[in-house]
């Protein structure tokens, strides 16, 4: 690890216990706090989270957004009715062609908005806590210089401790190691659930799809530089786990980010850029199923730079 990273680990980590709400009520101030869940399929799930946030974060929490993202269930009626404001993730910003996935449901939240600081989290966590929201908002209302704060977390899955960050520990950590060195004190460089200042995150591009975490760590570093960044240890954090094949997927747009910024960055060429289709296989009555996905990403422009 390299020198730098060692002490930004110590300098710029902390626990979620070391900001206690009403600390961070009084730090507050006059700062705008928007909570924004993107949510997809999200029924079992996210009506307890919005209303645990509603219930023990109300004096922090400006607004409380769920994303509906193409959701088939009715992940927007159980949000609405737990007290969440619900934007349909294609009726954002209608004169922009759609785009897809996770990344581009926390682009638009930027559009429907308006908090100086805006926190995400996953909606698919068992058992949340305000302690994953109060734990990221912590270092943003008490620390100027940071800009954007991430949590960690240990992350059970099948009974196993830490099962779980399944594509962190087999594609993103090695590939932050190999390319971007200065983010490998990131615990959980996928994790879902941070807060950044919207100064700042309106001023970079996002990935689409599953690339977004990645992308906002490789771009945040070049936006304002590793000391502009920090985590924050928030225990434990259970959700309802994908299965392999679609971590797969998930594998390849995360690699699809990691080339974009590497071919940005020139250092590697552009000549041929990687397919944006994945093949997979199940096995079926008569030999295997070929299943053909495709796994391309796109990239919306820092929103500071969208009239709309
Ligand atoms: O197209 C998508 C895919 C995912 N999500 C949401 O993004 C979060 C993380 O996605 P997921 O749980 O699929 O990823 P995992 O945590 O399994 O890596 C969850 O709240 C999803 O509902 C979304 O809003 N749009
Ligand atoms: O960290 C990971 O390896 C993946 C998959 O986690 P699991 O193996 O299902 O616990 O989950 C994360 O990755 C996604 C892509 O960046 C994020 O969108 C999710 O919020 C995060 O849970």
């Amino acid at each position: 690890m390299l020198p730098e990273v060692h002490g930004w680990l110590r300098r710029r980590t902390s626990s979620a216990g070391d900001w206690p709400v009403q600390d961070l009520v009084a730090a507050k101030g006059d700062t705008t706090v928007s909570v924004v869940l993107p949510a997809r399929d999200e029924r079992e799930t996210v009506g307890e989270i919005v209303g645990v946030i509603r219930r023990e974060l109300a004096p922090l929490v400006d607004e409380l957004v769920v994303i509906d993202s193409r959701s088939t269930d009715d992940t927007a009626r159980v949000a609405a009715r737990a007290g969440a404001r619900v934007h349909a993730q294609d009726e954002i910003l209608p004169g922009l062609k759609p785009m897809d996935g996770k990344g581009e449901a926390l682009w638009k939240s930027l559009a429907v908005t308006s908090g100086d600081v805006l926190v995400f989290a996953d909606a698919d966590i068992r058992n949340f806590r305000a302690s994953l929201i109060l734990g990221v908002l912590g270092p943003l209302l008490s620390d100027p210089t940071v800009m954007y704060a991430k949590g960690c977390y240990d992350r059970p899955l099948h009974g196993t401790p830490n099962g779980g960050g399944r594509v962190t520990e087999l594609v993103a950590r090695p590939l932050i190691n190999l390319y971007w060195p200065e983010l490998a004190g990131f615990i959980q460089p996928l994790a879902g659930e941070y807060a950044g200042r919207r100064s700042a995150l309106e001023r970079i591009p996002f990935l689409t799809g599953y690339a977004v975490e990645l992308g906002l760590l490789i771009d945040l570093l070049e936006l304002g530089g590793l000391d502009g960044l920090a985590q924050v240890d928030l225990g434990s954090r259970e959700h309802a786990p994908q299965c392999t094949e679609a971590l797969g997927m998930m594998s390849a747009q995360i690699m699809l980010a990691a080339w974009s910024r590497l071919e940005r960055q020139g250092r590697i060429s552009s000549v041929a850029p990687p397919a944006t289709r994945l093949c997979q296989f199940r096995r079926g009555l008569e030999g295997h199923e070929v299943l053909i996905r495709d796994i391309g990403i796109g990239e919306r422009p820092p929103m500071i730079t969208v009239n709309p």
